[in-house]
């Protein structure tokens, strides 16, 4: 099947300096895709160059479809009230579900008199994603979509997101620096890490995939896997690995979470975990 968003040695530059460089990652239609790495990685540029925002210097990046973009501080007109704010939805674009909308909104308990100045954060987030939603896109882009909101509000948020997977063929591709919000709603993972990919995967393959390994400080590296990266301190060692099983009993393995996969990564930007590579699916 045609991935919903693909990448082909994608390189943005500003100016002199490089954003973005050699990234090639194609995700699935219908998968709730997080994009995670830290400040300044090239987040924001492969969304922004995704959604034709910007133009590469390197390489292609394409979306099969319509692409929606919510940006990160969701720009909505504080005088209009949330209908007015609709029914300027509804005259910029050809194709447009303003039934859809309201009825959401109306699920969500925003109330359609109320000028979008007076929203709370959380809202303000809902109205948007409502507003990108209208418009029947293929692929929905949300730059960090749950930045600001009390964690009662991101839950809400990517619940309702999940909802509207559920309901149609719609791709995700949402950023966030907080993983543990992502655990149960995104299946494909994509790290980006000082401008380049080091994660691109199913996330239920990269789990499959990965061990925990803790033991001795002394104790060798075990052989017949690949180490992601590795930390001692004193008389512990811990090591996360790709591949496995591991036979030597000095170190006890287990399943890497969401959060120690991201982070293994993080810390070691050498490794990736990109398709081709043993022990990981595509
Ligand atoms: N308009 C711009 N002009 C010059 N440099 C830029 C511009 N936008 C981003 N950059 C630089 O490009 C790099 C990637 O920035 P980007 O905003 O894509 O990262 P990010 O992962 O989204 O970061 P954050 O998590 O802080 O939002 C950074 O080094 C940033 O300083």
């Amino acid at each position: 099947m045609r991935p919903a968003l693909e990448a082909t040695g994608l390189g943005v530059r500003y100016r002199r300096s490089w954003a973005l460089r050699d990234c090639s990652l194609a995700v699935p239609a219908g998968r709730v895709a997080a994009l995670v790495g830290p400040n300044g990685a090239g987040k924001t540029t492969l969304m922004h160059a995704a959604v034709g925002l910007l133009r590469p210097a390197r390489g292609s990046v394409r979306v099969a479809g319509e692409a929606a973009f919510v940006a990160q501080d969701k720009p909505l007109y504080d005088g209009f009230t949330v209908a007015e704010t609709l029914a300027f939805g509804r005259r910029m674009n050809t194709r447009w579900d303003g039934d859809a909308a309201a009825d959401r909104l109306a699920r969500l308990g925003i109330p359609l008199d109320r000028k979008a100045g007076g929203l709370s954060g959380g809202q303000r987030a809902q109205v948007a994603i409502t507003l990108a939603l209208a418009r029947r896109p293929d692929l929905l882009v949300l730059d960090e979509p749950l930045a600001n909101l009390d964690p009662l509000a991101r839950h809400d948020v990517m619940r309702a997101i999940m909802a509207e997977v559920a309901e149609r063929e719609l791709t995700v591709l949402l950023s966030s620096h907080v993983v543990s919000d992502l655990e149960e709603t995104c299946d494909w993972l994509v790290v980006l890490n000082d401008g380049r990919l080091q994660v691109s995967g199913d996330i239920e393959d990269l789990l499959a995939g990965h061990l925990v390994l803790t033991g001795p400080a002394d104790t060798p590296s075990p052989a017949g896997v690949s180490v992601v990266g590795e930390s001692r301190t004193g008389r512990q060692a811990g090591l996360l690995v790709r591949g496995g099983p591991v036979p030597d009993p000095r170190w006890r393995a287990r399943r890497a979470s969401l959060e120690e996969l991201v982070m293994g990564y993080l810390r070691s930007p050498a490794s990736a975990a990109l398709p081709g590579l043993a022990g990981v699916g595509a």
